[in-house]
């Protein structure tokens, strides 16, 4: 239980935000830590589950006297928050963010940030497909990667940020801005895109065979459904502001699908095999490097 920063604000107070206050809880990480929500309600239900050691009625009084303040609101909503807090940081203190996307973020909050504050872009490679205060739990980033984007801040601060997102539970990385982009774009934002078109396809088609697409959902189906019930702002503002990434691989994907239904079209069985052979190694990677910890079996990864 060591205390790494005397006040921690919290602005936007979801499932991040929620999961944050509760792993700092747990390992004794801030002195204190005040939260601030845009809506009354919000606060309130904040309020009632004992969300933070306090609860602020303005951004004002949240940051104030902060030494850390982590931007926790869908990106989209970053420059406008940044541009409302960055009169009122105190010298010395560390602006850092969670946003799914980070060189639009930059983009965003970088002009707000006073000289003498440190700002830190992280984004946590952990969540779910729940939203709000209530939904947070203080495991979330447990094992999972945690990747800062530090775009020339200060060594010492980073390196502070480093071991307080190591003390939450996370594995840190650092890397440029453009590449994070890029790698998500593949790895998360992508295949988002490629659920919601599916179980919007689904939709579609329920409506002439009734209810048997969610009778008989199969287990890849299901984790689509999973998918495409995230939250709808968040997730449309990662394509807004991620949109030359995810165009560039959504391309890329398109090609590789038009390929495999031609296979189909003319029975070419030796192409399909060969393909998903290629697909199937990449998995085995990533349970060889012991980072599916969806698997049944994880844990007993990489095999003795
Ligand atoms: N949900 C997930 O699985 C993950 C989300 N992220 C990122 O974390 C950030 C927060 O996401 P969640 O906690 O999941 O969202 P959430 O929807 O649970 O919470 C977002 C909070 O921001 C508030 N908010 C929205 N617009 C605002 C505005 N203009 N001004 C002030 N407050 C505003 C909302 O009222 C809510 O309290 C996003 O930038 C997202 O990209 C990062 C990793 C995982
Ligand atoms: O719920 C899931 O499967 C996710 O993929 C969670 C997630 C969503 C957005 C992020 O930027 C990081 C992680």
């Amino acid at each position: 239980m060591t205390v790494m920063y005397n006040r921690v604000a919290l602005i936007g107070l979801g499932l991040i935000a929620s999961s944050l206050f509760w792993a700092m809880k747990r390992g004794g990480l801030a002195g204190e830590t005040v939260g601030y929500a845009r809506s009354a309600a919000t606060r309130d239900t904040a309020r009632n589950i004992g969300l933070c050691d306090r609860i602020c009625d303005s951004v004002a009084d949240a940051v104030a006297d902060a030494d850390l303040v982590i931007l926790c609101v869908p990106v989209g909503a970053m420059d406008a928050v940044a541009a409302e807090i960055g009169p009122l940081l105190k010298t010395g203190a560390v602006v850092s963010d969670v946003g799914s996307v980070k060189r639009a973020v930059i983009d965003a909050v970088s002009p707000h940030i006073p000289d003498g504050v440190h700002f830190i872009p992280a984004h946590p490679l952990a969540g779910t497909e729940q939203s709000g205060p209530e939904s947070g739990f203080a495991e979330l980033f447990d094992n999972r990667w945690c990747l800062l984007t530090p775009n020339g801040a200060d060594a010492a601060e980073v390196a502070k940020l480093r071991t307080y997102w190591e003390a939450l539970g996370s594995n840190v990385d650092e890397m440029d801005a453009d590449h994070h982009d890029l790698v998500l774009a593949v790895t998360s934002h992508t295949p988002h895109l490629i659920a919601y078109t599916m179980v919007g396809v689904a939709d579609d088609l329920s409506r002439v065979s009734e209810s048997e697409v969610v009778q008989f959902s199969a287990t890849g189906f299901r984790d689509f459904t999973r998918i495409a019930a995230s939250d709808p702002t968040m997730w449309r503002d990662v394509f807004l502001n991620n949109k030359d990434a995810t165009l560039e691989i959504l391309g890329r994907f398109t090609e590789e699908l038009f390929a495999l239904q031609r296979a189909i079209r003319q029975g070419d069985g030796d192409l399909l095999h060969d393909y998903f052979t290629r697909t199937r190694s990449i998995r085995r990677g990533i349970i060889e490097a012991g980072q599916d910890t969806d698997a049944p079996n994880f844990g007993r990864y990489p095999k003795p």
